[in-house]
C-alpha cells in the first residue's frame, strides 16, 4: 500500500518479534517503516517479507559504503526484494553512486535510491575529527550536490539543511530527514534536530521518526500527536 504520509517510522529493534509487534500496532495508510542495521542483521530478509505482507512500504536503511561493484550488487539485491527505498553513503563518491544508479536502471528497478550526507548525530567538532573542516551545512550541500549530479533520487540530511537543498536541487529531489523531535520528545543522541512541522515547512519530503514513537508509553498516541503537529 502506498501512503501520502511523509512519516517513516524507524523500527530499531533487536528482534523480528519486537519489530513485528510494533508494526502490528501501526497502519500502512499512515506511515512507512524503516529497517536498519540492527534489525536486518538479526532477522535477515524475513523482516522485509513480513512487513510487505502487512502492506507496508519499506525503507531499507543499510547505508551501503564500499567499492562501486559491491555497492551496485547490494543495491540490486535490496531492490529485488521489493523495498521502496534504499540508501548509500554519499561519501562513497561519484563512481560508487553512479554504479548503483546504473545497476538499478539496467534492471528496470524503481526503488528510490538516496544518499546519506552528514549524519544527524554529527556536529562541526565531529566532522573536524574525521578531517572535514567544513560546517555540517557546508558539507551537506557539497555531498548533496554530488549525489544530485550522480543520479540519486534524493538525500538523507537534517531538516536544518532542507531549505538550502530545496533551493539547490529543487522540490523533486527527496529530502529524507531524521533527527525529527516532536515538542514532547527527548533528543537522545541526535544533534541536528527539528520538530515535524518545522521540518516539513523547511522542505523535508519525508520525516524519519524512531524513539519518539517506538519508545513512547503509548506509541499510537505519540504517532497521533505527531500527525496533529503536522495538520
Ligand atoms: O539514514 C538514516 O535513516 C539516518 C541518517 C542520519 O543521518 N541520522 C539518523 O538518525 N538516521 C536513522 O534515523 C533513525 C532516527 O531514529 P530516532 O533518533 O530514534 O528518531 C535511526 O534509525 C537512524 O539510524
Amino acid at each position: 500500500m502506498s501512503t501520502a504520509s511523509p512519516l517513516i517510522i524507524a523500527l530499531d529493534y533487536a528482534s523480528l518479534d519486537a519489530a513485528l509487534c510494533m508494526a502490528d500496532r501501526l497502519d500502512p495508510s499512515r506511515c512507512r517503516l524503516k529497517v536498519g542495521k540492527e534489525l536486518f542483521t538479526r532477522s535477515g530478509p524475513d523482516v522485509l517479507d513480513a512487513l510487505h505482507g502487512r502492506g507496508f512500504e519499506v525503507f531499507l536503511d543499510l547505508k551501503f559504503h564500499d567499492i562501486p561493484a559491491t555497492v551496485a550488487g547490494a543495491v540490486q539485491a535490496a531492490a529485488e526484494q521489493g523495498v521502496w527505498m534504499v540508501n548509500v553513503h554519499a561519501a562513497g563518491g561519484r563512481r560508487m553512486m553512479e554504479a548503483a544508479r546504473s545497476r538499478l536502471d539496467t534492471h528496470g528497478l524503481v526503488t528510490h535510491l538516496i544518499a546519506v550526507t552528514v549524519l544527524t548525530s554529527m556536529e562541526a567538532d565531529d566532522l573536524a575529527e574525521v578531517g572535514v573542516n567544513a560546517s555540517p551545512a557546508e558539507q551537506v550541500e557539497r555531498l548533496a550536490q554530488l549525489a544530485f549530479d550522480s543520479g540519486m533520487d534524493g538525500v538523507v540530511c537534517s531538516a536544518q539543511e532542507a531549505a538550502a537543498l530545496r533551493t539547490r536541487c529543487g522540490d523533486d529531489f527527496l529530502k529524507v530527514t531524521p533527527g525529527i523531535r516532536p515538542s514532547f520528545a527527548d533528543a537522545f543522541d541526535q544533534r541536528r534536530i527539528m520538530t515535524p512541522a518545522k521540518a516539513m515547512a523547511a522542505g523535508s519530503t519525508h520525516l524519519v521518526v524512531g524513539r519518539p514513537v517506538t519508545q513512547a508509553a503509548d506509541p499510537m498516541a505519540a504517532l497521533a500527536a505527531i500527525e496533529s503537529e503536522l495538520a
